[in-house]
């Protein structure tokens, strides 16, 4: 035999309903006998218990009463033919009439005991229960309505009976045995006393009549038909990337249960799992999804963890002092107190120097712990062996459920380190003695962070999420944003990486999206939906969101936004950048950023800085940390400089060039950057900081290739017209190193501690004489790399290569 639950939205509505006669008819051609079990239409027991409650006070009910009638009516006359209507209509008539004169009665006394409270909201379970037999019955089923009260005995503790198993099992078995062939539909969560008052059996009660029954009948397995796929990895609410479990052990549904996942509510399946009964989690609006199977054994493929759960709301109550230490029988008295004032204590923690305890309990339980433990540790606290209980509101349980993960090594890194990387402070831990859960203590405002945090990284889950806020959408900025669109099926397949752009701002516009800015129409979003532009909320909206692997990326020049990093990475933001700004501040500021990174265990990221795209600080990252030493460096490190060095070549002019390298977007926003060698000099500051030394900008000496007149232009339009003035002088200098046939190359150098950049003439014997386009070229002479240096040339500058070169960075943070 199999026991089918349905749940209260389950017989909800019509539609719903037509839903369940299919499931039924279809679990009845596998030949085995079914039982049903059914709660009330949804709603049904909540609307019941406060008319009761309202009918008490005086107040009129017969409003809400016809709506339930209402209810039960509409939905005969919506599956019944009319032939089958009359009298179905007719025996929920009569129910309703006893209703009615139960909560007529109640008015009149102006009270409701819990024993009336129990008969009123049994109507529920009648009404529902009775109704479907009658659609059963129209489809061909054997249906035979069994109101649970005839069997289901329980004492007289009304609201949370406790039941007889011995002689409901009897009782059970006598009513099966009569009704053979039959296919019962039982009312489910109702019951009777020894005197035949109707009695209920609290919370989850339904299920614990569905255990009740299979248990008695020793069924093949009980299926709890609900509105969810079954349990799932994490609270979908909260996490969007959750998914159905396939199979869970009792011991791990129970667990999960205790911590919030509210799919079935074991305790009362007790009964079922007690005789190894299997029991099946299944969707009434998706039944052909397999749900979730819940046995005995965990199950030996899939994921270690389970499922991640959680409690939003708990307080921390600490007790320290002298008292603790070696005290043999303290835990024993602060427990029992515990017990006594009936707190549920949810979590301990006890440093291994047992000097103090820490408790989660509900907030609602504080005043309550607070008062048993004063009394009970009276003369430790007026002796002052220990301090008064220290209490902490605000907290969120974590907790991460599975049986399997007793064996598995590392388990508890990976969670620490995700949380870790997510900014997450934990404020307690603890792992039961079963190993069956490791529970974490977070602040309330992080939960949602630290649970998909969490969940990314224990679940082997298809994708990884990257939550990214994009400043700058300009040449740079706007490429990235097209490469990601390009790449990111090609970034979810091989690397499981998904970009969430979250932010966008320009120096116009700002906008945000939590589910997701689309990559594809993000230039349309900003326009229409953007707010006027304010770095400041930018930043604060970014943080605010608190997101787990949030990225931030600088695609502008700007200084302003470049002192928002440090912020940034306090709040456990990766930066990754191709402004060079930040870099190029004062080397204290450098210096402490590095340090900042370190501390918040978050990346900062700037390959693009030198070289555009090409892989120059990752490179001289790797020669230093294998130990190498940087003797020398010499490099072309100007795109824009090298076209135009390599393109002035006398059919134009030198503006015309340079007006050029601007349209094929080498150059910095403000091409003067470039010319004037403020660019180089900082790609230059930037190397020599990174091989440790502690350089300023001023430091770097710079031989400028301008006249005065060009240096000193006010606006980009004024710098263009002094260059096309000064047109004699660059073509003298081309002329020069043509007539000694030689090329003019703008080379800077890292020598024994000194940094410059000058320009020179450089002849076919110079390893930089054959550059083309804007080619950078650096050569690092290292005590490996000391008669033969290593090389690096290609494209230094150019959209399409940087904006590569930040999504690298990107994909970057995303390993670590
Ligand atoms: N062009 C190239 O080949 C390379 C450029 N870079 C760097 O890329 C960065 C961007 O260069 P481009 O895209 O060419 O510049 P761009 O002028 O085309 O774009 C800059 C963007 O930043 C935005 N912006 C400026 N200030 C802002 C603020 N306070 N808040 C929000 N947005 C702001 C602008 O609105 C614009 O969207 C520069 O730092 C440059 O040094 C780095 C390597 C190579
Ligand atoms: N403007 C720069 C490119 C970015 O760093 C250059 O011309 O090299
Ligand atoms: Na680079």
């Amino acid at each position: 035999m199999k026991v089918l639950k349905f749940g209260g939205t389950s017989v909800g509505s019509a539609e719903s309903i037509n839903s369940l006669v299919k499931i039924v008819k279809e679990q009845q051609q596998t030949n085995q006998a079914v039982a049903l079990v059914c709660s009330a239409l949804s709603g049904v027991t909540n609307t019941l218990l406060q008319l009761v409650t309202e009918a008490a006070e005086g107040k009129e009910f017969s409003i809400g009463l016809k709506t339930i009638e209402d209810r039960h009516f509409e939905i005969v006359k919506a599956l019944l033919e009319v032939k089958y209507q009359n009298q179905a209509l007719l025996g929920l008539k009569l129910y309703f009439n006893e209703l009615e004169e139960l909560l007529t009665g109640v008015k009149a006394l102006g009270e409701a005991s819990a024993r009336i409270r129990d008969r009123v909201v049994a109507y529920g379970e009648l009404c529902s229960n009775y109704t479907l037999t009658h659609v059963l019955k129209q489809h061909g089923v054997n249906a035979v309505f069994a109101d649970a009260r005839q069997f289901i005995k329980t004492d007289s503790n009304y609201g949370k009976a406790a039941v007889n198993e011995a002689l409901t099992n009897q009782l059970l078995s006598t009513f099966f045995e009569q009704h053979q062939g039959a296919t019962p539909v039982i009312t489910g969560f109702i019951a009777s006393d020894q005197c035949g008052n109707t009695t209920t059996l609290g919370r989850g009660g339904s299920d614990y009549t569905a255990a009740l029954v299979g248990a008695a009948m020793s069924a093949a397995e009980v299926q709890i038909w609900t509105d969810v796929d079954g349990f799932m990895t994490a609270d979908p609410r909260l996490v969007k990337k959750a998914f159905p479990l396939k199979h869970l052990s009792y011991n791990e549904a129970i667990e999960l249960s205790f911590f919030g996942a509210k799919v079935v509510h074991p305790p009362t399946m007790l009964p079922a799992i007690a005789k190894n009964i299997p029991l099946v989690v299944r969707n009434t609006f998706n039944p052909t999804f397999p749900g979730t199977a819940i046995g005995a054994q965990p199950s030996v493929n899939g994921s270690l963890v389970k499922g991640i759960s959680s409690i939003p709301a708990v307080s921390m109550l600490s007790i320290q002092g002298g008292g603790m230490v070696g005290h043999k029988g303290f835990s024993g008295r602060l427990f029992s107190a515990l017990a006594h004032a009936s707190v549920n204590v949810i979590l301990i923690t006890q440093a291994s120097s047992e000097y103090s305890i820490t408790l989660a309990v509900s907030p609602e339980d504080v005043p309550a712990a607070v008062k048993a433990i004063e009394a009970e540790f009276e003369y430790e606290l007026l002796t002052q062996k220990l301090s008064k209980p220290l209490v902490e509101e605000g907290f969120s349980v974590m907790a991460v459920v599975g049986e399997n993960m007793k064996q598995a090594i590392g388990l508890s890194g990976k969670l620490f380190s995700a949380l870790g990387r997510s900014g997450v402070n934990v404020s307690a831990i603890a792992q039961g003695s079963s190993e069956l859960n490791i529970s974490v203590v977070v602040d309330s405002e992080d939960l949602s962070k630290a649970l998909n945090s969490v969940h990314d990284a224990l679940f082997l889950s298809p994708v990884r999420t990257l939550n990214v806020f994009c400043c700058g959408t300009g040449n740079i900025g706007a490429t990235l944003l097209k490469q990601l669109e390009q790449h990111q099926e090609h970034l979810q397949s091989s690397r499981h990486l998904k970009v969430n752009l979250v932010g966008v701002s320009n120096s116009r516009k700002m906008v945000w999206n939590r589910e997701g800015i689309s990559l594809t129409s993000w230039q349309e979003e900003l326009l229409e939906q953007g707010e006027q532009s304010e770095l400041s909320r930018f930043i604060e909206q970014a943080v605010a969101l608190n997101l787990p692997n949030s990225v931030f990326i600088d695609n502008t020049g700007s200084a302003d936004v470049a002192k928002t990093y440090r912020h940034l990475f306090e709040q456990s933001f990766s930066v990754v950048t191709c402004n060079k700004i930040r870099n190029c501040g004062s080397f204290s500021d450098y210096y402490k950023d590095k340090q900042v990174v370190r501390k918040y265990g978050v990346d900062y990221f700037f390959e693009t800085n030198v070289g555009a795209g090409l892989p120059i600080i990752n490179t001289l990252h790797d020669l230093l940390i294998s130990g190498d030493r940087v003797l020398k460096i010499e490099a072309i490190l100007s795109g824009t400089i090298s076209f135009i060095f390599n393109e002035y070549k006398g059919a134009r002019t030198f503006a015309e060039v340079v007006r050029e390298a601007q349209q094929k977007g080498f150059t910095e926003p403000d091409p003067r950057d470039d010319l004037s060698g403020l660019d180089f000099a900082r790609k230059m500051l930037i190397l020599a900081r990174e091989t440790g030394l502690p350089v300023e900008l001023q430091d770097v000496q710079i031989h400028p290739i301008l006249p005065e007149n060009c240096v000193s232009a006010p606006t980009v339009e004024a710098f263009y017209q002094e260059l096309e003035k000064s047109e004699p002088y660059f073509a003298k200098l081309k002329d020069q190193a043509a007539a000694a046939n030689k090329v003019l190359r703008y080379i800077g150098t890292l020598e024994a501690g000194r940094v410059k950049v000058e320009l020179l003439n450089a002849g076919p014997e110079h390893p930089f004489y054959n550059l083309s386009g804007s080619d950078n070229i650096i050569s690092f002479t290292t005590d490996r790399y000391r008669l033969n240096p290593m090389v690096i040339k290609g494209p230094g500058a150019g959209a399409e290569v940087t904006a590569a070169g930040v999504l690298a960075d990107l994909v970057r943070v995303a390993a670590q």
